[in-house]
């Protein structure tokens, strides 16, 4: 195997969904059963002994495709030729904390982050922000990389594309891989919208098999949306191993391509389709191609989904503007 070795960088490494991810990458999962990895792992001070711990545990694995582990505190050093970053560390909401504490305190993770980016990464560079609130926090990073393209800084909403793909397949008997063209819109927040009416189930509109409005109002919707809190309450810790996984599909999807005749889910820098205002990190239906993604077109949106994008394009637009007034955009 000749291939050049891509650079992954991975932040928040010592982290639960870094502990899930990292094997992953280094099997071949995230670009693909031929493709060699470096991996950087960056920690704060306090992370980096577990992050070595992990890595150790990596080296035991002897993966085939694993030709290189670093480790650093540094994100000049972490980001420098990286050509995949995933952004999953990240400052949690502590007791007490307002969500503009939340997001100020991010903003000091992220714009730092982003400026290393900018300085240091490979031309090609795609970075996934799983961090939350992830789509702000991609747009803090993006804001602070002029010279990279704005499309390569996407935010993740896969998991929520994968939770409401199996809330289908479970309503309606289907297997998942029956379902095509199910979309998230908005932010990953409990605002999100899981759309059903352009998805189609083993090639039938999805809302005309399900045929309950009741059902995606009150059950599908909020369980979808409010998954997240519902695996917090339950393991108490927020989703991991579902969280990785939705990671490594976004940027195997991305670099490798959506089915034919399917679509995913991507947070992405808003063109203004769909009447989200052009800037905003907010989800979208994509079709993934040769390494790029394109807004999916022409969809009809009716009244049910206008209101329910509408408030969640209003929930990002807000978080812009608190981090407007920070200065960290
Ligand atoms: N977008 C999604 O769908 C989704 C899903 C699940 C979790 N999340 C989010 O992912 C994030 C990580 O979750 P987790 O369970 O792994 O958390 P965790 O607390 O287990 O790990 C976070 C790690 O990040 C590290 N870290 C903190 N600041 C850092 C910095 N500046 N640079 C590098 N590393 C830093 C911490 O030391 C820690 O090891 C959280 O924000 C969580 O809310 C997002
Ligand atoms: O960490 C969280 O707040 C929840 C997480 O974003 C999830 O969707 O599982």
């Amino acid at each position: 195997m000749t291939r050049t070795p891509v650079n992954v960088t991975v932040t928040g490494a010592a982290g639960q969904i870094g502990y899930a991810l990292l094997f992953r990458i280094a099997s071949g999962h995230l670009l693909g059963a031929d493709v060699p990895v470096k991996l950087r792992l960056l920690e704060i001070p306090q992370g980096l002994k577990a992050a070595e711990g992990t890595a150790m545990e990596l080296d035991d694995c002897a993966f085939p495709l694993l030709r290189g582990i670093e480790i650093t505190d540094d994100p000049n050093v972490a980001f420098d030729g990286a050509n995949v970053a995933l952004l999953v560390g990240a400052r949690p909401r502590t007791k007490g904390m307002e969500r503009g504490d939340l997001l100020e305190a991010n903003g000091g993770i992220f714009k730092p982050q982003g400026e290393a980016i900018n300085a240091h990464a490979a031309d090609d560079i795609r970075v996934l922000v799983v961090g939350n609130p992830a789509n702000t926090n991609a747009l803090i990073a993006q804001a602070a990389a002029p010279d990279v393209p704005a499309e390569r800084f996407t935010a993740m909403t896969r998991l929520d594309h994968n939770r409401a793909l199996s809330q289908l397949a479970k309503k309606t008997g289907a297997s998942v891989s029956d379902i095509r063209k199910l979309t998230i819109w908005g932010n990953h927040s409990a605002t999100q919208y899981p759309d059903i009416f352009h998805a189609e189930i083993a090639g039938k509109n999805a809302a005309e098999v399900v045929n309950d409005e009741q059902w995606l109002a009150d059950d599908f919707i909020p369980t979808v949306a409010k998954r997240g809190a519902a695996i917090i309450e339950a393991r108490g810790a927020s989703s991991a191993a579902s969280a990785a996984n939705a990671a490594i599909d976004h940027v195997h999807t991305w670099v490798n391509g959506t089915a034919e005749g399917d679509w995913t889910s991507m947070a992405i820098p808003s063109d203004g389709s769909y009447g989200v205002p052009e800037g905003l990190i907010s989800s979208f239906p994509v079709v993934c191609k040769d390494g790029k993604y394109e807004i999916v077109q022409g969809l009809e949106i009716n009244d049910f989904s206008r209101t329910r994008i509408d408030a969640s394009v209003d929930e990002l637009k807000e978080e812009r503007d608190a981090v407007r007034a920070l200065g960290l955009i």
